[in-house]
């Protein structure tokens, strides 16, 4: 049987926290599946080349059998060219007291000349996933510098964010993450997201009946929503600051595989979320990159359509989109976008 053409993969930020967690992941077949042989092209900037160079010894002392090359760059036009899928992380993390968007001014200056970089060179079937914080905005950065690139090939991450979600929920109603399907995590990938249950069924059994069973009535399991789920998950990347000392870096791996394992196999149990360049559904302006309900179908992600909005959820998605457009105004008003 012939083999597979590798897989070429551009990831920005080698060199740093999540990339140190990811590279080792995709080499092991984690991301792509036990038949997918990777190339890995690792871009740093000047200051993060040791950390890349290192990754890059110990991927090859790690003899894994997937791994057909490692090479590291520190030009994003040379890192790019012929890439399938680029992972663009690196980025400056936040501190403490810190929102995400915080780090507009900082960081939305990478994206563009990759977004460029990517336009020159990509394969034609490149698939861009941005971690790099604020991440919905740099990806419509990235998308707008990238003319030639279909805009669904953008998207940004809150599979960390619906993962949260899973786990918060499952020992509240009972049952293994597993069990747990149709949960979304719309809009941001900030404080103003809104982790959604109404939609979502564990074994089989509405989410929200089951929390009204289990905490006391439909008013406590809405209580438990509104004052502990919901901020819990959306200031879930503040809690591991404070607790760590630093942001989350191998949950943020292990979504970032979650994410592209689903996109390039598809998704199974149900949708998942994932932050994507909106086409006007949901009454998210066309060209936002939010995050919706998604189903991966034939490679691509499609936002699952038709679900019915209560006023509340209504108002919290408008929330978070407001943010959104702000943002996407803050990024003009730097010629950016
Ligand atoms: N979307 C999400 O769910 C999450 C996003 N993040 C974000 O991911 C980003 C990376 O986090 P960490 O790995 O912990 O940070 P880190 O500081 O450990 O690593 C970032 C790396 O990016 C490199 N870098 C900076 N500018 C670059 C450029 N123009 N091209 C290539 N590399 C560049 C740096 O040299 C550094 O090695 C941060 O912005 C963080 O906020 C973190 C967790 C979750
Ligand atoms: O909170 C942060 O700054 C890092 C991040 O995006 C997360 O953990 O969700």
């Amino acid at each position: 049987m012939a083999a597979k053409k590798p897989i070429t993969i551009t990831i920005t930020g080698a060199g740093g926290q999540i990339g140190y967690a990811l590279l080792f992941r995709i080499a092991s077949g984690a991301m792509l599946g036990p038949d997918t042989q990777v190339r890995l092209n690792l871009l740093e900037i000047p200051q993060g080349l040791r950390g890349a160079e290192g990754a890059a010894l110990e991927l090859h002392d790690s003899a894994f059998p997937l791994l057909s090359h490692v090479e590291v760059y520190d030009d994003p036009t040379a890192a790019f060219r012929g890439t399938n899928l680029a992972l663009l992380v690196g980025a400056r993390p936040r501190t403490a007291g810190m929102e995400r968007g915080d780090l507009l001014a900082a960081n939305a200056g990478i994206f563009g000349p990759q977004g460029e970089a990517i336009n020159a060179g990509a394969a034609d079937d490149v698939r861009v996933v941005v971690v790099g914080n604020p991440a919905n905005t740099n990806a419509l950065i990235a998308a707008a510098h990238a003319p030639d690139v279909p805009a669904d090939r953008f998207t940004a991450l809150t599979r960390l964010d619906h993962n949260r979600a899973l786990a918060q929920l499952a020992p509240t109603v009972g049952t293994p993450v597993s069990d747990i399907r149709d949960l979304t995590i719309w809009g941001n990938h900030s404080a103003t997201q809104f982790p959604d249950v109404a939609h979502a069924t564990a074994g089989g059994q509405s989410v929200a009946a089951l929390l009204a069973y289990r905490l006391g009535g439909p008013d406590a399991a809405r209580e438990w929503l509104v004052d502990h789920f919901i901020p819990r998950v959306a200031k879930r990347g503040a809690e591991i600051i404070e607790v760590r000392g630093s942001s989350s870096v191998a949950s943020a791996a292990s979504a970032t595989i979650d994410h592209v394992h689903d996109w390039v196999l598809g998704t199974s149990n149900g949708w998942t979320s994932a932050a994507v360049v909106s086409d006007g559904s949901y009454g998210v302006p066309e060209g936002l990159v939010s995050s919706f309900p998604v189903e991966s179908v034939d490679g691509a992600w499609r936002i699952v359509q038709g679900l019915e909005l209560d006023a509340f959820a209504r108002h919290r998605i408008d929330v978070s989109v407001a943010e959104l457009q702000d943002e996407r105004d803050a990024v003009r008003a730097l010629g950016l976008v």
